[in-house]
């Protein structure tokens, strides 16, 4: 038995499990986590692999795409090699979280070194999988302390202790109770601006944040060779040839998120253009293509945000400086709404409930037809803005953000399917899959938050967004010599322009599988429901940085 003295000289343990917070700069749960431990506690950082992201979802998806993996493995490398040079070791494994920090935990005990406290640390997220690792770990911990006759808190404080981060507001800052988070973004947006002020990054983490070391036994542990793809239940074969047409060539890892940032916003000075450009389609820069490197946390919005200021105060200030800023808190939106509703985001009915069903103006009679649901994910829908962005979004992993709001818009609107296919296809496929980014903005799409819906008239989007249809001939090459003004809806040509333009409809480039709803207004609808287009005039005029920032 051990008694309290002997305890007390016994070292205590802090793990920091990272998630999707996979760097050293501005990682202010990483810090906290230092912060709360003694020092000279061991202070061990661990990520840990699912090897089940291979596996199917209920809605004919796999949890990953070999492409989206491989940059993990590149981010975690990057944080390894972080690690290593603030005199540490990322401790890597593979498959179940608790099971590989027990297995960590009898290593030490078998060595004969009796541990303290053991506590574990990560970033607050807020949805079913994360939080059933959190459960797990508990569990698994206070077992551990159990069989080693070492005492479990019985204050009613967890193990395994959440500190949020990797926002661009502070919760704590938040003019609202988490519980209250505003559900529709100009709100949300409105009341973080006149109330809260981005803080400052924190700093990077170092040296002088780990004097506790790593206990004997483990040394060696951080040494292993990071798992590949094949550990992660991938042949390496699947990997696909990068595409020449890909919007950007992402390769994971913090050195890489600090340079686009730099590329982007400093060394070609695109920041002043951001508004005008945004909507593009084609190519690396017409948005920032930082949203890879946020989704796994190789970068911090709040150090984007930083970059911004001082961008405004080296150079210009606009709307263009803004709006990064702006697209940032369209982000925090999605997290802080997370945080409220939790797994509802992932629900059919969304936050409107299972209840709503048939009652609210929103709700739909969702079906689920495999052969359109196929079409819309292989891009044979025989819309061309439509086919155009899936079939982008599977040979690269990115689709642009007006695409998205299209292809979403048409698979839960025009073509009335169950929107989780598409959520889940997404989930795959987005080389930047980001939890609360990806179902909040379909829950919003499919009209399941419960506010306006905006429904998107495909057909005039491909008009205004890609005039001359350069983005659809990109990717769906049989519509080259397809008129112009036809491009995008083929089905005007006549029988001899068909011919002529070398694309016969059924055998060239399909039919349309449904018919588009643009005018119809949902039963029920009236002010809340379908808006047949949004008018996309921005009344907002820029008046000189609305956010503030800590400096
Ligand atoms: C149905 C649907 C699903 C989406 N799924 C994801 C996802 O899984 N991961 C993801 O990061 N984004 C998602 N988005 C948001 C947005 O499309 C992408 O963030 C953006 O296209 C990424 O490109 P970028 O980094 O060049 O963006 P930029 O236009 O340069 O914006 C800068 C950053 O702001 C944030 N941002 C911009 N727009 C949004 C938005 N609408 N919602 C939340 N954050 C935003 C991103 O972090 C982005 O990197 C989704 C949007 C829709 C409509």
């Amino acid at each position: 038995m051990v008694t309290t003295a002997s305890r007390s000289a016994m070292r205590s343990i802090s793990f920091y499990l990272f998630r999707f917070d996979l760097r050293i700069r501005d990682n202010s749960a990483l810090i906290a986590a230092v912060q709360r431990s003694k020092k000279e506690d061991y202070f061990i950082p661990i990520y840990c692999f699912d090897d089940k992201t291979n596996s199917q979802t209920p809605f004919s998806a796999t949890k990953s795409s070999p492409e989206r993996t491989q940059f993990l493995i590149e981010s975690v490398a990057s944080l390894k090699g972080g690690m290593s040079s603030s005199g540490t070791q990322l401790m890597v494994g593979v498959g179940d979280t608790a099971e590989y920090l027990s297995g960590l935990l009898s290593k030490v005990q078998d060595s004969g070194e009796e541990l303290g406290d053991i506590k574990v640390f990560c970033q607050e997220e807020f949805c079913g999988e994360e939080l059933k690792v959190n459960r797990s770990v508990e569990r698994a911990i206070k077992a551990f302390n159990q069989k080693r006759g070492h005492p479990n808190p019985t204050d009613g404080s967890s193990i395994v202790t959440s500190i949020w981060g990797s926002s661009l507001y502070e919760l704590e800052d938040a003019p609202f109770d988490a519980n209250s988070a505003p559900t529709v973004m100009t709100q949300f947006r409105t009341k973080m601006e006149k109330n809260c002020a981005i803080p400052n990054c924190v700093e990077t983490f170092g040296r002088g944040h780990v004097c506790g070391g790593i206990p004997e036994a483990l040394k060696g542990e951080g040494d292993k060779e990071l798992p590949g793809l094949k550990d992660l239940g991938f042949d390496e074969t699947e990997l696909s040839q990068p595409d020449e047409r890909a919007a950007f060539n992402f390769k994971g890892g913090e050195e890489n998120a600090l340079a686009r940032v730099q590329e982007y916003i400093f060394d070609l000075d695109l920041l002043k253009t951001y508004f005008e450009t945004r909507n593009g389609l084609i190519g690396a820069n017409f948005s920032t293509k930082f949203s890879p490197f946020l989704a796994v946390g190789s970068v911090s919005p709040r150090y984007i945000a930083h970059q911004c200021k001082k961008y405004e105060a080296e150079r210009v200030a606009n709307k263009s400086t803004y709006w990064v800023i702006f697209e940032l808190t369209v982000r925090d939106f999605c997290r802080y709404f997370a945080k409220r509703f939790g797994d509802k985001i992932f629900q059919l009915d969304g936050i409107l409930g299972r209840e709503a069903r048939g009652r609210h103006p929103n709700s739909i009679r969702w079906s689920y037809n495999p052969t359109l649901v196929e079409a819309w994910k292989e891009g044979t829908t025989g819309y061309p803005f439509v086919d155009a962005n899936m079939r982008e979004l599977k040979a690269t992993g990115y689709m642009s953000n007006r695409g998205r709001q299209n292809v979403a818009s048409f698979l839960a609107l025009d073509m009335n399917q169950d929107w989780r296919y598409g959520g889940y296809w997404f989930e795959e496929k987005l080389l930047d899959y980001d939890i609360y980014s990806n179902y909040v903005s379909w829950i919003m799409a499919a009209g399941m938050t419960g506010g306006r819906v905006n429904k998107f008239n495909v057909v005039k989007q491909g008009k205004d967004y890609d005039p001359k249809g350069e983005y659809v001939k990109l990717w769906c090459p049989e519509l080259e010599n397809v008129p112009v003004g036809k491009i995008m809806e083929p089905w005007r040509m006549s029988k001899d322009e068909q011919k002529e333009a070398g694309c016969i409809l059924g055998v060239n480039y399909p039919n349309p599988v449904v018919q588009m709803k643009v005018f119809q207004k949902r039963d029920g609808g009236g002010k809340d429901g379908y808006k047949a287009e949004r008018k996309k005039k921005n009344k907002e005029k820029y008046k000189g940085g609305k956010y503030s920032i800590r400096e």
